[in-house]
């Protein structure tokens, strides 16, 4: 696993605009050595923030978004169309003003879906279609993101693995249901920490003053049980990409040099 690298913005729209031009680049980069690129997608007002700077991005358009691969990094357990479901507020951030394949978005089930009202079910089933698109390199798990997003709650939750809830103890699967999440709504679905660890990079999204202990605490040595971003990491590598409100609590030693 990467060590984390941290990279500090003056401000949250700042933060956002230049997480967009690097990931426009890092897309254009898988492109161009493999034919396609693959990125987690995650919720929240970090994750819609960056969607929503790529959208009036320049550069958008230099991504070929038909050989573009989304997944997501969790879901809530709502029905299709809620406006409070990740990929609703994905779409429309980005995705409905982009040529994508619908083919190749891979978007957790809906509460009214084929699994019904069963999470564990649809948590299986996405866990399938993981493995399907899977290389046999592998190992059959999970397909090898390029990069993979995270929002940072203000309580460490990434994805939707809580401090202290079973989904964050998961081991084994690759995607598990949530019960019971002190953030609303209760159910959800999520990709465990093994299937996180398999992407080659791994950013972590914090800006806003409420993030500032979470990004403390989980780069300051504690466990990922208590603290699930710290668990958080790309083989190839971790970023963290922060404001200067979410870095404020950080200690000296972590702080990086220059902050653009
Ligand atoms: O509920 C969720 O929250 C986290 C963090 O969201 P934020 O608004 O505090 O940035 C998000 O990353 C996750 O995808 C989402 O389901």
């Amino acid at each position: 696993m990467s060590t984390p690298q941290l990279v500090v913005h003056r401000d949250k729209e700042l933060m956002a605009q230049a997480a967009a031009a690097r990931l426009i680049t890092k897309i254009v980069d898988a492109q161009a050595s493999r034919g396609s690129a693959s990125v987690v997608l995650t919720g929240g007002r970090n994750g819609n923030g960056l969607l929503a700077a790529l959208a009036t991005a320049p550069a958008r358009d230099a991504i070929d978004w038909a050989h573009l691969d989304l997944w997501w990094g969790d879901e809530r357990f709502l029905p299709e169309g809620d406006p409070d479901r990740n990929i609703t507020q994905a779409r429309e951030a980005l995705l409905d003003s982009v040529p994508l394949d619908p083919e190749r978005v891979h978007a957790m089930p809906a509460s009214d879906g084929p699994y019904g009202n069963d999470a564990d079910a649809a948590a299986a089933g996405y866990a399938e279609e993981l493995a399907r698109a899977a290389a046999p390199e592998n190992h059959g798990a999970v397909p090898a993101f390029d990069v993979l997003m995270l929002g940072v709650g203000p309580d460490t939750h990434v994805a939707s693995l809580f401090p202290e809830l079973p989904a964050v103890r998961e081991t084994e699967r690759t995607v598990v249901g949530v019960h019971g999440a002190p953030k609303p709504p209760p159910t959800r679905i999520t990709l465990t920490l093994p299937a996180i660890r398999s992407a080659r990079e791994v950013w972590l999204l914090a800006a806003g003053e409420d993030k500032a202990n979470a990004a403390a605490m989980a780069l300051s040595g504690a466990g990922e049980i208590q603290a699930p971003a710290a668990g958080a990491q790309g083989r190839s590598r971790t970023l963290w990409l922060l404001d200067s409100a979410a870095a404020s609590q950080l200690p000296r030693s972590l702080y990086p040099p220059a902050s653009p």
